[in-house]
């Protein structure tokens, strides 16, 4: 079994926390506040000028030219994913440049702490989880997610083969890590914990309801 799929089955706790979140379940019910939403978009911004941030670092660092195409591959997916928020942002009255709050803050700072002074195996540890559990969720959610969900685009980005087929080309260069290095599990579940934090704190934002 390759070292991917490993870390993957060893979190799936989390993933499944991520998945039963009422905050993704909203997205798929249709009946998520859409203020949370519109938070949720603003802070995934910033979070997503950091994730590229940390792919310009993997790909400064990469042994090769093949590893260093990965990664620009890899970081133009990411600026797609800005575009797509501009249109929510336009359409739900999002703050596109908000302050980070704390959960947005301490994933940030986990990933370009670790795209800045650790080796590129690891910084590709730290960058999966986002990848593997936004494609597992759109999957898992398409087939439940109601018509008229406004939120069904967002689904349907996270459902597509696109998005499938970057996220296993990150997964092959996390194959080819050295599976005695504990310290890419460590990150890999790092980033795990801080994305259904994430989830969290967009759920809690503007009280009940
Ligand atoms: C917090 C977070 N994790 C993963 C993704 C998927 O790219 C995203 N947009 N935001």
């Amino acid at each position: 079994m390759g070292l991917s799929t490993r870390l993957w089955e060893e979190n799936q706790d989390l993933a499944r926390a991520c998945r039963d979140h009422p905050f993704v379940q909203g997205i798929a019910s249709g009946e998520l506040p859409r203020p949370r939403f519109a938070f949720y978009v603003g802070q995934d911004a910033f979070y997503l000028e950091a994730y590229a941030r940390a792919y310009a670092l993997a790909l400064a660092k990469a042994p090769d030219r093949s590893t260093m195409l990965e990664f620009r591959d890899l970081m133009e997916g990411v600026f797609e994913e800005l575009r797509l928020h501009q249109q929510y942002a336009r359409r739900w009255n999002v703050d596109l440049a908000p302050q980070p709050a704390p959960a947005t803050q301490a994933y940030t700072d986990f990933l370009l702490r670790v795209a800045w002074s650790e080796p590129v195996g690891r910084i590709v540890a730290a960058m999966t989880p986002c990848m593997r559990l936004y494609a597992h969720l759109g999957q898992a959610l398409q087939p439940v997610t109601k018509a008229e969900s406004p939120y069904r685009e967002w689904v349907e980005t996270y459902a597509s083969q696109e998005i499938e087929d970057l996220t296993r080309r990150l997964e092959r260069l996390l194959d080819a890590c050295d599976p005695g290095d504990r310290g890419l599990a460590a990150h890999y579940r790092t980033a795990m914990r801080l994305e259904l934090a994430f989830f969290d704190q967009a759920w809690h934002a503007h009280g009940p309801g």
